[in-house]
């Protein structure tokens, strides 16, 4: 991919950077609704915002099983999947990670 908001990000970018991108590429996903994306599809579903509320579970569930497992590698992935699935979340509810950040950082 070439263009950054589509997910590739450039040597000289901080690591963290990617949660920015892949956020960009969410409200684009949002905006555009492009045909096959399965981002587009949560935004668009029959079940409304249920869908994505769904998947939270169910990545939550795989990722709670990986961990019980001591699957590290199993865990990561899942909680890639539940951290995407988030983001589509805030989307929808038109939050942002900025929101997200600036709720850890009061935390902190
Ligand atoms: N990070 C993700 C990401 N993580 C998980 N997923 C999708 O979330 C779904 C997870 O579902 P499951 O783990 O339950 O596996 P499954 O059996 O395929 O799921 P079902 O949908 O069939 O229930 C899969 O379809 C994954 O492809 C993601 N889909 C997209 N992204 C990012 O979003 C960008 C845009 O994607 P599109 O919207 O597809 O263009 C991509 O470039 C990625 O960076």
């Amino acid at each position: 991919m070439s263009d950054p908001a589509e997910g590739e990000s450039s040597a000289d970018e901080p690591p963290e950077a990617v949660l920015d991108e892949l956020f960009a590429t969410i409200e684009s996903r949002k905006e555009e609704l492009p045909e096959g994306s399965y981002t587009a599809s949560l935004f668009t579903h029959e079940k409304g915002e249920n869908a994505v509320l769904e998947k939270v579970g169910e990545e939550t569930t795989e990722a709670i099983l990986a961990a019980k497992d001591d699957d590290r590698e199993e865990l990561t992935a899942e909680s890639a999947d539940l951290v995407y699935h988030l983001l589509v979340l805030f989307a929808m509810k038109d939050l942002d990670v900025d929101d997200l950040r600036a709720e850890l950082r009061e935390r902190f």
